[in-house]
């Protein structure tokens, strides 16, 4: 049994206090075995974390990693137009190759700054897959059906694909890659398509991710259309459960977030992205007053326009008080254990919290830098000041992702070439036809 001990820094403990501890890592179970006093533990290997925080990996519960490749190709819109103008039309386009390095950019994003795990909807999610397993860290990943403007056996066949992709992939990657049916929205999935595989996916047990409520634009033709508000629709056709959760939850009245909280159905915040397309301010303080499971998630590198859950932390931190109209609301602690504990809880891992037993996926931050000093109380550092560049350890499964900023698992200088390389071509290929 190989054991990694992460010595000499601080710890975040579940119950968000800090202490100076050494954490020893189980790396063939990839299990934190021990969290003690400096100088208690041994290890065959070390990670130096003197001057640094130890902190549960970060969990990104809502992106479409590939979307790296389009990153700053299509600004300034809203939702809408933004997805038929812009990035549609160019996704048309994305070969399975490309897919494959959008998602190894966005990884290297990812674990250089400390983050873990994702949740993911897309397609070529073979490619996704490859790619988390060469990463290391862990996914719940899917491929995302949309029926409208297809015919009615393209529409099928897409839908019966999310399924079909669920059910293969689940436990790959030596068990860090779980799946989700995937609906991509209410109004991009006709009705008579839920009707027909939700059932069959509850059926064989495969949790659901969907974007839900995320602009006024989209509420109102679901009312006009079913007579009743978007979540009531959702839960009518069987979309929610404990095994849901659902991107944006932006719109959402008082009567939805009861029945999201009866249900059991979670919801990922998605602050910047609901920021940048001007899709409206979530009401986070009050779905998680009313007993929702809140993660948070940076959605797609093109509607962000980075994968920094660190950032993510901050906007949601400040976005949920001016939503609230009140400072107080989805404070510090609240963004930390969105970020953390509620997305394992919503991707269903048993992370997000530094404590033996608990999955060894942590980041370990260097705090000897200017904008993190003095030190008068790290969480609201994690909340507020820290940045993803500040990560310098990462470990996920109890293996070791990136030593001292320097990535064990990927080339980074090469990922970024080729990505670069891909994204230019892929823009080419999309405007020439
Ligand atoms: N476009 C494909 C499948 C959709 S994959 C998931 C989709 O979600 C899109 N997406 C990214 N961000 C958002 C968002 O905030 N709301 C809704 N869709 C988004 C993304 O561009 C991608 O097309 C098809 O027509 O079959
Ligand atoms: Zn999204």
């Amino acid at each position: 049994m190989s054991e990694l001990l992460v010595s000499g820094g601080r710890v975040l403990r579940p119950d968000l206090t800090v202490e100076r501890a050494d954490v020893l890592v189980d790396q063939s179970a990839g299990e934190i075995l021990a969290v003690e006093a400096p100088g208690e533990l041994a290890g065959d290997d070390e990670l130096d974390a003197s001057g640094g925080l130890v902190i549960p990996g970060l969990v990104n519960a809502h992106t479409h990693v590939a979307m790296t490749l389009l990153r700053g190709y299509a600004d300034d819109k809203p939702l809408d137009a933004w997805l038929q103008e812009d990035i549609w039309p160019v996704e048309a386009e994305l070969t399975p190759e490309d897919v494959r390095v959008g998602a190894e950019l966005g990884l290297v994003e990812m674990v250089k700054s400390g983050t873990t795990a994702l949740s993911d909807m897309y397609f070529h999610v073979d490619e996704i897959a490859a790619a988390v397993e060469q990463a290391g860290v862990r996914a719940v990943l899917g491929h995302t059906a949309v029926t409208v403007g297809k015919d009615d056996e393209g529409a099928r066949a897409d839908v019966q694909e999310s399924l079909d992709v669920a059910l293969e992939l689940d436990g790959a990657a030596d068990g860090r890659v779980r799946t989700t049916f995937q609906p991509h929205s209410l109004t991009t999935v006709g009705e008579e398509y839920l009707r027909e595989f939700v059932p069959e996916a509850v059926e064989a047990g495969l949790p659901m991710h969907l974007h839900a409520n995320e602009t006024e634009a989209e509420v109102a033709p679901i009312v006009e259309e079913h007579g009743m508000r978007p979540l009531e629709y959702a839960d009518d056709v069987g979309l929610l459960g404990e095994d849901t959760f659902l991107a944006h939850c932006v719109h959402v009245d008082d009567d939805e977030i009861d029945r999201l909280a009866e249900t059991g159905t979670g919801a990922v915040h998605c602050p910047a992205s609901n920021m940048k397309l001007a899709s409206g301010m979530a009401p986070v303080q009050r779905l998680l007053d009313g007993g929702v499971t809140v993660g948070l998630g940076t959605d797609g590198a093109a509607s962000n326009n980075d994968l920094d859950m660190f950032d993510e932390m901050r906007d949601a931190a400040m976005l949920g008080k001016l939503a609230a109209d009140d400072a107080s609301a989805v404070a510090a602690e609240t963004v930390v254990r969105m970020a953390t504990e509620n997305g394992a809880d919503l991707l269903g891992f048993d992370g997000g919290r530094i404590e033996p037993g608990a999955n060894a996926d942590l980041a370990v931050l260097d705090l000897d830098a200017p904008h993190l000093t003095p030190a008068h109380d790290l969480v609201s550092h994690l909340a507020y000041a820290a940045r993803g560049s500040d990560v310098r350890h990462t470990v996920c499964d109890g293996a070791v992702l990136m030593r001292d900023r320097d990535l064990t698992v990927f080339d980074e200088a090469a990922v970024r070439e080729r990505a670069s390389e891909h994204a230019t071509a892929l823009v080419e290929r999309a405007e020439e036809s």
